[in-house]
């Protein structure tokens, strides 16, 4: 996505902002926490699938070729889970959107070092990475409502 600002002397100042999106996969009332493998800063810490989306990519195909890559399964994309959250300073954006797992493909944890579904009650059991506070907020209704 390119954006553009002015900076203190009135000149539009171009840059790129990263877009990275996430999978809220949720099945029966939970949805699928993923703890991070990698970096040490964040080893252990819960996310939702996904990463950056590549030039010329939308943020659907993203979404499924990460679940693909990361969990080895068949994703339908739904509606948007909570706001855009900006990171790293304004250069990137999180983007969650909700999704379901299509013709019983079961997760598999390829690139993080734990799975776990998680029901609305289950949200602060786990420790999110901070970005994702807003978007576990929005998803906790989402969840009890079924
Ligand atoms: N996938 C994902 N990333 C998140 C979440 N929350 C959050 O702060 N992030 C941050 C962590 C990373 O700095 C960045 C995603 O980068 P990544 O390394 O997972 O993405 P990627 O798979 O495309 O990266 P790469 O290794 O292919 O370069 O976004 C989240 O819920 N899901």
């Amino acid at each position: 996505m390119r954006t553009e600002r002015a900076n203190h002397g009135g000149q539009i100042e171009r840059r790129d902002l990263k877009v990275i999106v996430g999978a809220a996969i949720i099945e029966g009332g939970r949805v699928l926490a993923c703890a991070r493998s990698a970096p040490p800063e964040v080893a252990g810490m819960f996310e939702f699938p996904g990463g950056k989306v590549e030039p010329g990519e939308s943020e659907t195909a993203a979404l499924v070729r990460e679940c693909a890559e990361e969990l080895a399964v068949r994703v339908e994309i739904g509606e948007r889970v909570g706001r855009n959250v900006r990171m790293a300073h304004g250069r990137s954006v999180l983007k969650v959107y909700a999704a379901r797992l299509l013709h019983g493909d079961r997760p598999q944890a390829l690139e993080h070092s734990a799975l776990r579904w998680l029901t609305a009650a289950e949200l602060d059991d786990v420790t999110w990475l901070p970005a994702d506070a807003p978007i576990v907020a929005a998803l906790r209704p989402m969840l009890t409502r079924g």
